[in-house]
């Protein structure tokens, strides 16, 4: 069996630091953002809580508590403000590479496992937002459940 399976793995939520990780990566980055000039655009009227409700998000999505769908909505809440944006695959682009800087800049945990974990649900996540943005209509159910993240093939945290 393999030797990370065989221990108490964390989630991805433990390891990246919990909840104050989550707001301080999202925080920092949407201070990023109001200065950057593809992203700033995009992002012009979002609300003095959007960071915190990517925040929660996120944390929910990678193991955490259930802190957005207890208070700011569902997955299908999310899709929907991306509806009608029209976001672009260089605002795409721009958004993650940001985010990753953001990530060092912190110093959120930069090992192997982690930042592929990582890397694979933003990508994931960012291309799912691009192309929601062009739909006509949301195409989450309103019951629909949250996404999930895990370690993937890397299976657990980095062991030295
Ligand atoms: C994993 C990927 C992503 C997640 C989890 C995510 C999550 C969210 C959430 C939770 C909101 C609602 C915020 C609120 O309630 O105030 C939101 C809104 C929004 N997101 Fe995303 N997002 C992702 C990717 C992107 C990307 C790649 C872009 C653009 C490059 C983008 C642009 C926007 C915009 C423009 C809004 C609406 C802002 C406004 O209120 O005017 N998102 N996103």
């Amino acid at each position: 069996m393999d030797e990370k399976l065989s221990k108490s793995v964390p989630t991805l939520f433990e390891w990246a630091g919990g909840q104050p990780a989550f707001e301080k990566l999202f925080a920092t980055f949407y201070q990023r953002v109001a200065d950057d000039a593809i992203l700033s655009p995009v992002f012009r009227n979002m609300s003095a809580a959007h960071a915190d409700h990517v925040a929660k998000f996120v944390a929910e999505v990678f193991g955490g508590p259930k802190l957005y769908t207890g208070t700011s909505g569902s997955h299908a809440t999310m899709v929907a403000h991306h509806i009608g944006k029209h976001l672009t695959d260089t605002q795409r682009k721009r958004w993650i590479t940001l985010l990753l800087e953001t990530a060092d800049e912190i110093g959120l945990p930069d090992d192997p496992e982690f930042r592929s974990a990582l890397v694979g649900y933003l990508e994931w996540g960012s291309r799912i937002a691009v192309i929601n943005s062009s739909a006509a209509e949301n195409p989450i159910q309103p019951d629909a459940p949250m996404p999930v993240w895990g370690w993937g093939e890397v299976k657990g945290p980095y062991q030295p």
